[in-house]
């Protein structure tokens, strides 16, 4: 197998992987069995394992099959000019249909910064997919590639997440990777309203690897609220990054404690899987959370041979070996056992988000007509008005596409921005904020007004007080002239008695 794309860097020191180890173990067989050899060769041995296999099957056989041979082996089963067209066939035309489109998975790493998850990309895949000198400045950047098998291919998209929690405040970091999330799922539905649906891109991610830091003590706070988030939206799997940090009681113990936290905290592992691939969550939930090392070295151990490995100052560790890493068997669940569960899986889901998004366009059209919140033209009003029935919505049946058409993806991106829980909290931090500061004037104010109030009574009282002494003064005047009078009358002997009765009057 060959892989394709851009960031892949040629000049990989390593024979391109086993990465489907199944998958090429199959290919080998196949072309053993068509060159007379007997297909048993490459069948598990455990009863487990051959589910297993058969569980994988519809992507693996279908990427095998010679298409040049005949399809029913069976010879009671009912032939048409001798090939076999029963019904049983279709299955493995199913196959080979799935093997001829290929699949496309998106496979997202997530978890605290320095844990390891490039290196466990380029390991996983034993190439440069991550180039790790030069990284993105971006919380979200996705890495492409093509593999190639003999009749199909696998194309693979995986998403780095780096300098998560690296913020000064993470209250909302997980939002980036559940935007993301939501947002390829949002895409993919507008997409598929598009007329021309031959170009369409799938860029919905189907898994998604947590890696935790291996403290031996718990977990953050931050990677169980960003566990919670994820795990509504996509087939979550917990890892324990850089395992080899941890000594063999250590790690039992810090894995019977993650489950536990895991448990209480009501996270479902893989919840996409449900009860209908229930071996396949067994097969999840007996290894979770995987264990790893992760490196891209080549180092040689204790028996000369070269492996993929750690190199210690006490000694080496192969990343592969199964005794003291879960790096394979995380590597064989991913791609050899449930890589078709995830993706069919997360289709499930993603028919469900699709359903209930339909049925949010049509009630916020319905909101729009008493809101105004959308601008709706005369016409569109009139058929929302008059030939809609909100109460049915089955009712309407192709009715409802006019009403998807008026409440597009950028109304709905709106929608979506305005129940971001983000938005919410900013806006009603904004709000309070807004209420404190209003209050704090309101008090000043209130304050300012009682002080001028008290000024103002100073002032009056004061200007009373002067208005006390101006009367008293003025009757001290009178007084004087009415004295000044008498005086004045006394002297000349010939008083006017009519002038001094006014005066007495007047007093
Ligand atoms: N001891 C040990 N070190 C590891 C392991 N995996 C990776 N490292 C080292 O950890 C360091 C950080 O690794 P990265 O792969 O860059 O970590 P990252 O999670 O991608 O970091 P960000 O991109 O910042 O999110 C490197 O020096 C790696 O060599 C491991 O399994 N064990």
């Amino acid at each position: 197998m060959k892989p394709k794309g851009g960031r892949l860097s040629t000049d990989c020191p390593v024979e391109f992987p086993t990465i489907i180890s199944g998958f090429s173990d199959e290919v080998k067989a196949r072309k053993q069995a068509s060159q007379g050899q007997h297909l048993d060769a490459y069948q598990p041995k455990s009863p487990e394992s051959r589910h297993r296999r058969q569980r994988s099957s519809s992507f693996v056989n279908g990427k095998c099959r010679n298409r040049d041979a005949p399809f029913a082996d069976d010879k009671n089963s009912p032939s048409l000019n001798g090939q076999g067209v029963g019904i049983e066939n279709l299955p493995r035309q199913r196959e080979l249909l799935n093997a001829k489109n290929g699949i496309h998975f998106t496979l997202m790493v997530a978890g605290q910064s320095g844990l390891g998850k490039t290196t466990f990309i380029n390991s996983l895949f034993s190439a440069s997919l991550i180039d790790e000198g030069i990284k993105e400045d971006k919380p979200i950047v996705r890495y492409k590639s093509v593999i190639e098998g003999d009749e199909t291919h696998l194309r693979l998209s995986v998403i780095d997440t780096p300098g998560f929690g690296n913020n000064m405040d993470n209250a909302f970091t997980w939002r980036t990777m559940v935007n993301y999330i939501d947002e390829e799922i949002r895409s993919y539905i507008f997409q598929e309203e598009q007329p021309d649906r031959t170009k369409m891109i799938d860029d919905r991610v189907h898994c998604c690897l947590y890696f935790l830091k291996p403290t031996g003590k718990g977990i953050d706070t931050l990677d169980v609220v960003t566990m919670k988030k994820l795990a509504t939206r996509v087939n979550l799997i917990p890892v324990i990054a850089k395992a080899d940090l941890l000594t063999k009681d250590e790690l039992r113990n810090f894995k019977t404690e993650i489950r536990e936290i895991i448990r209480v905290q009501d996270i479902s592992i893989c919840y996409f899987f449900g009860n209908h691939v229930s071996n396949a969550t067994q097969d999840i939930f007996q290894q979770y959370p995987f264990s790893i090392i992760a490196s891209n070295e080549y180092v040689l151990n204790d028996k000369g041979e070269k492996v993929k490995g750690r190199q210690y100052k006490w000694g080496t560790v192969d990343i592969e070996n199964e005794k003291y890493c879960d790096f394979k068997i995380l590597q064989k669940t991913l791609f050899d056992w449930h890589l078709i569960d995830l993706v069919e899986t997360t289709e499930e889901y993603y028919e469900k988000c699709r359903s209930e998004m339909l049925r949010t366009r049509l009630l916020k059209a319905r909101d729009c007509l008493t809101t105004n919140s959308v601008e709706l033209t005369e016409k569109q009003k009139k058929f929302l008005q008059e030939e809609m029935n909100f109460e049915d919505i089955e009712e309407n049946k192709l009715k409802n596409y006019k009403c998807y058409e008026i409440i597009n993806k950028a109304i709905m991106d709106k929608v979506a921005t305005e129940w971001d829980p983000e938005f919410i909290t900013r806006q009603l931090e904004a709000k309070r904020k807004f209420n404190e500061l209003s209050n704090r004037e309101i008090c000043k104010f209130r304050d300012w007004k009682r002080s001028l109030f008290m000024e103002q009574e100073n002032f009056n009282q004061e200007i009373e007080e002067l208005n006390h002494k101006l009367e008293n003064l003025q009757l001290e005047c009178q007084d004087l002239e009415y004295k000044l009078l008498i005086g004045k009358s006394a002297n000349n002997h010939s008083t006017d008695s009519a002038t001094l009765v006014n005066v007495h009057v007047k007093r």
